[in-house]
């Protein structure tokens, strides 16, 4: 691979500690007399350099904890703390992939990747380059020049994920990111992701309801159920580096399979 790393560029800034510690983590949605319960005094530690997966059917309260730790929202409850500092707010260290699109219709391949660099500042010349470097890492090769518009699903996710990396964060927020895709690209991203993050030190939090996706990727599984009640948190051991297509005839695969998906069923009831 010819590009550079861009995960790799600034790993090893993490300090020792946990990089998220939430505490009694509450949201509550004010509507009408009552409030919507989002979540309900959750708590999670994040270790640095672990792709956490959290994994929990629709409605669980998934994507309001990303926004939390993403500093988009503020707590109704409880605290997050950021590398040992409470978080007020966005934060440039951490970067987050939604569920949906959010790449700017006007703007072009590579001017949608370099916005992050733009953004703090950095020169023309230097944020195309990084732009460029990227797109090459995702595969967009020949396509630097096109709209989003004129972009399949597939390749505006990896301009999304490409932008995201622009950005150099350190810890990478992703909610569902390849929901929306057909099964056989969801598995050439998730080799993709896989690859950009093994070895690169980045800590990852990604939002799944799909519990292959969570077996493939995570280190560590935390099933969530109603409110974000923690459900099962499982260490999956499988090897690295994992291949999407091998590891699921795994037997081990296989096995944790069996226990997050009772574990959801259990959390259902
Ligand atoms: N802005 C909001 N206003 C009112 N209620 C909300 C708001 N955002 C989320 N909720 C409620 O909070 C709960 C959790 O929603 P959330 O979007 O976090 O779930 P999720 O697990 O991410 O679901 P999905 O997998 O379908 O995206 C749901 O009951 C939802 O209706």
């Amino acid at each position: 691979m010819s590009a550079p790393h861009p995960m790799a560029e600034r790993a090893g800034t993490t300090t020792s500690g946990p990089v998220f510690e939430v505490q009694g983590l509450g949201k509550f949605f004010p509507k009408g007399n009552e409030d919507i319960v989002a979540l309900r005094e959750y708590d999670l530690r994040v270790e640095p350099g672990q792709f956490l997966v959290l994994l929990g059917r629709s409605g669980c309260g998934k994507s309001t904890l990303l926004n939390l730790l993403a500093g988009l929202t503020r707590p109704s409850t409880g605290t997050i703390r950021y590398h040992g500092a409470p978080l007020t707010g966005p934060d440039t260290r951490i970067g987050y992939l939604t569920q949906h699109d959010t790449l700017m219709p006007w703007r072009d391949v590579t001017r949608n990747i370099e916005m992050p660099r733009e953004l703090r500042g950095d020169d023309r010349r230097s944020r195309r380059r990084a732009a460029l470097d990227l797109v090459e890492l995702v595969g967009l090769r020949g396509f630097e020049k096109h709209y989003p518009r004129e972009l399949s699903g597939g390749m505006r996710r990896r301009v999304s994920l490409a932008r995201m990396l622009c950005g150099e964060p350190e810890t990478l927020l992703m909610d569902e990111p390849f929901g929306a895709l057909d099964a056989q690209l969801r598995m050439e991203l998730q080799g993709e992701l896989l690859r950009l993050w093994q070895g690169s030190g980045r800590t990852v939090v990604f939002v799944t309801h799909d519990i292959e996706e969570a077996l493939v990727l995570a280190d560590r599984v935390v099933v969530l159920g109603r409110v974000g009640a923690v459900l099962l948190d499982q260490r999956v051991g499988l090897p690295r580096p994992r291949d999407p297509d091998d590891v699921r005839v795994d037997p081990r695969f296989v096995q944790l399979h069996r226990q997050l998906s009772s574990a959801l069923k259990e959390g259902a009831r």
